[in-house]
């Protein structure tokens, strides 16, 4: 495969991955234009035990003061995870001309290779994506045409599981912005049996000089909630705007301290349905010196679902801040206005 379709298709060639010295595609500047600082003190991402008297509170807490938190005693077997991250290791393990014969293809969603966000970035990421959407079964056949189904039933079984686990904490989410039982099945996520989901393997392996490469660049997610599985490696930080207490800073997520837990990320279409009071967070993933895995797992309404502010919370008293917009729609934007695309979809306060 020649350089110019790797960078067309911004897959990373595992091959760069070799290299004593990061090739210069690689190195990006501005790593450190804020400060990374560790998860202590006002700085402690919270971590919300699913079996806490207190859930809905402390939920709608975090979602409001950080967009991100740790979930515990989530009740997923660790035996699930356990079999997930070896087939994530099986799958990334094979030779890169096998892994191309999946590669993403011009309005696909899924397949092997890079992800949306890096169009808009000057610099290759320390990373290996592998998108999942309805099934793994096309795929998984072009890549172990022998044995497949391996493959194919540990997703379903983490599918199952983390479905699961979503509308359960969506539920939450809607039940701490004030709406009955009776209002959230009205809401465009609310009904399980509706939402989208897009399940994401990523790979960033390890690094001799991880300090000038990235595995992601900084983004928001675009749908309403993602939930992240990942192998105990820290990497993952997300960013605290200058407050009373701290300039900006990235704040690292402790995922290797606090073992047998998600990472839950609020994305962009959760905090135009909260109108603004979910904050949609800002992260980024950093590179170490051992290999990572993750597996995020994204939430939002079906293609046709146009997600505006909830009518419960654009009253009287508050107007709504955003135009309704469907998940495609909004990912469309992102396309071509980046990280301004809610900016578009802004209502005008005059
Ligand atoms: C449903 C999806 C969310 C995502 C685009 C995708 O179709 C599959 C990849 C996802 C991902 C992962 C890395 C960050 C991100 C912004 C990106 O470019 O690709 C997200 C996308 C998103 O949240 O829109
Ligand atoms: O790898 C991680 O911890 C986060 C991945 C992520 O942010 C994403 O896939 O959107
Ligand atoms: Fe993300």
């Amino acid at each position: 495969m020649s350089l110019h379709t790797s960078r067309k298709l911004k897959i990373h060639q595992p091959e760069n991955f070799q290299y004593e010295s990061i090739p210069d595609s690689h190195v990006w500047d501005d790593l450190h234009d804020h400060p990374s600082v560790e998860p202590i003190g006002p700085d402690a991402v919270p971590v919300i035990d699913l079996n806490d008297p207190k859930l809905i509170e402390k939920i709608g807490k975090a979602c409001e003061e950080w967009g991100v938190f740790i979930v515990s005693n989530h009740g997923i077997e660790p035996e699930v995870l356990d079999r997930l991250c070896s087939q994530m290791h099986r799958l990334f393990a094979l030779p890169a001309e096998v892994k191309l014969k999946v590669a993403k293809t011009e309005g696909h969603d899924a397949g092997y290779g890079g992800f949306p966000i890096s169009h808009f970035s000057p610099k290759f990421s320390w990373s290996e994506g592998f998108a999942i959407g309805s099934s793994p079964v096309d795929h998984a056949q072009k890549l172990w045409p022998d044995d497949y189904s391996t493959f194919c039933e540990v997703i379903e079984e983490y599918k199952k599981a983390i479905n699961s686990l979503g509308c359960r904490l969506i539920h939450a989410m809607l039940l701490s912005l004030g709406l009955s039982e009776e209002e959230l099945c009205q809401t465009p996520v609310g009904d399980s049996s509706k939402l989208k989901t897009v399940m994401h393997l990523n790979s960033y392996p390890a690094c001799t000089n991880p300090d000038r490469v990235l595995g992601l660049p900084p983004h928001t997610d675009s749908g309403c909630v993602a939930i992240v599985y990942h192998n105990g490696i820290s990497g993952l930080q997300v960013l605290r705007r200058k407050d009373d207490i701290a300039p900006t800073r990235w704040v690292m997520v402790p995922t290797a301290t606090i073992p047998n837990t998600f990472v839950v990320n609020i994305g962009d279409l959760m905090h135009v349905l909260s109108n603004g009071r979910f904050h949609n967070v800002l992260h980024r993933v950093t590179i170490s010196k051992t290999n990572r895995l993750s597996c995020a797992y994204f939430f939002g309404p079906q293609a046709d679902v146009k997600v505006g502010p909830l009518s419960k919370l654009a009253g009287l008293e508050q107007r709504p801040l955003y135009k309704p917009v469907t998940w495609p729609g909004l990912q469309k934007m992102r396309s071509m206005l980046h990280n301004k695309a809610l900016q578009a979809i802004k209502i005008d306060s005059n």
